[in-house]
C-alpha cells in the first residue's frame, strides 16, 4: 500500500477511526476558520504539502500532522494564529460540538450552516425541515395535521375557531408546527453526545428557550439565530433561492408577513434567552461573528473535562 501511495504520489492522513488523502483545501478551511486569510491558509497548506512529499511521506498520524502545522506556523511567524489553531484542534477533537442555527423561512440558515461546516470540518449538516419530513412519516396527519403545513400556513390547521386563541394564531400556529418536530432534533442532538460527533442542526424549527432545558446548560451545544432586519433584503432572499432551486419565490412572498412575524418571534425569545442574534448580511461577517461566538466558549467546553 505504501509503495502504491508513493507511486501515486498520494499522502494519507490517518486519524483514530479512518483515513483520507492529504487535502491542501481542508487544510486551508481549518485555517481560515481561525481567521487566516484564504490566500495564505492555502498557501501554507502548499507549503506543508511539498515538505511532506519532499520528506517521502506517505501515510502520517492526524496528530503528527497538526504538530506539524503548529511548528510550521509558528517559524512563518503567525504566532497567534498557530495557539488558535492548536486550541481550535483540541477543542474539536475532545468534544462534539452541537452548532443550532435558527431563523424564519429565507434569512439563510442553510448557507450559514453549510459554509460553517466548511470551514470546522464538521461533516454533517442537518436541516429541520428534513427532519419535519421524517416525523411527519411517524405521526398521521389526522393526529397533528399542523405538522403537515409550512411553518407560516401551519395556523391553518389549528382545530379551534382562530378566534378562540387569545394570542396571534400564526405564532400559535408555528409553535405547535415545532412542537413535533422538536422530538427529532433532540433525538439528533442526544445521538450525537452520545457518538462524540459534531454537527449543525439548522432551520426555522430551531427556537431559543423551546427546546429541553438541559441543553443550554451545556456549554459544546451553541445556539444562534440569524435574522435580516430589512424585509426589502429579506424578500430578495426568495427570489435569489427560487433561481437556483425548486421552491418558488411567490410561496413565501404570499406569506412574508407572516415570516416577518416569525422572525419577530425567534428573535424576542433570542433575545429574551441571552442567544446571539446575528443579522446576517454577509456570509463572510455571519461565519465570522459564528466562529467567535464559539471561541469565546472554549474556556467552558474546556472546563467540562473538570466536572
Ligand atoms: N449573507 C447572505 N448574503 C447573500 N445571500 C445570502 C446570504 N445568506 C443566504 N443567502 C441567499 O439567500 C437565499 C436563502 O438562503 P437559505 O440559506 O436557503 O435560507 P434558509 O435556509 O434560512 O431558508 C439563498 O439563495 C442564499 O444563497
Ligand atoms: O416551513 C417552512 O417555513 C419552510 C422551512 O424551510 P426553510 O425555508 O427554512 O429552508 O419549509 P417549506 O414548507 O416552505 O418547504
Amino acid at each position: 500500500m505504501e509503495q502504491l501511495n508513493k507511486k501515486l504520489n498520494k499522502i494519507m492522513v490517518v486519524g483514530k477511526n479512518y483515513e483520507m488523502p492529504f487535502s491542501k483545501g481542508i487544510l486551508a478551511r481549518s485555517l481560515t476558520a481561525i481567521g487566516m486569510k484564504p490566500t495564505q491558509s492555502y498557501k501554507l497548506a502548499s507549503e506543508i504539502e511539498s515538505i511532506l512529499k519532499k520528506e517521502g511521506i506517505t501515510s502520517i498520524l492526524m496528530d503528527d500532522l497538526r504538530t506539524r502545522v503548529y511548528y510550521h506556523l509558528l517559524t512563518k511567524n503567525y504566532d497567534t494564529i498557530a495557539e488558535k489553531y492548536l486550541l481550535w484542534r483540541n477543542i474539536l477533537k475532545k468534544h462534539p460540538i452541537i452548532i443550532l442555527i435558527g431563523g424564519a423561512s429565507g434569512v439563510g440558515t442553510s448557507t450559514i450552516a453549510f459554509e460553517l461546516a466548511s470551514r470546522l470540518g464538521i461533516p454533517s449538516v442537518m436541516g429541520t425541515d428534513s427532519i419535519r419530513e421524517v416525523i411527519r412519516r411517524s405521526i398521521s396527519k389526522d393526529l397533528v395535521p399542523v405538522l403537515y403545513n409550512s411553518s407560516y400556513d401551519a395556523w391553518k390547521s389549528l382545530r379551534l375557531p382562530v378566534e378562540n386563541f387569545g394570542c396571534d394564531k400564526h405564532i400559535i400556529g408555528f409553535e405547535r408546527h415545532i412542537e413535533p418536530v422538536l422530538i427529532g432534533i433532540e433525538g439528533i442532538i442526544d445521538r450525537s453526545l452520545t457518538e462524540g460527533s459534531s454537527i449543525i442542526i439548522e432551520g426555522t424549527h430551531i427556537v431559543p428557550g423551546i427546546m429541553s432545558e438541559k441543553y443550554s446548560l451545556m456549554p459544546n451545544i451553541i445556539t444562534i439565530v440569524l435574522t435580516l432586519s430589512s424585509e426589502e433584503m429579506h424578500k430578495q432572499r426568495f427570489s435569489a433561492r427560487a433561481k437556483v432551486s425548486a421552491r418558488p419565490m411567490e410561496r413565501y412572498i404570499d406569506n412574508f408577513k407572516i415570516i416577518r412575524k416569525i422572525n419577530d418571534y425567534i428573535v424576542e425569545n433570542a433575545k429574551y434567552q441571552n442567544t446571539p442574534v446575528i443579522e446576517n448580511i454577509s456570509i463572510s461577517d455571519s461565519v465570522n461573528n459564528v466562529l467567535e461566538i464559539i471561541s469565546d466558549r472554549f474556556e467552558s467546553i474546556e472546563n467540562m473535562d473538570n466536572e
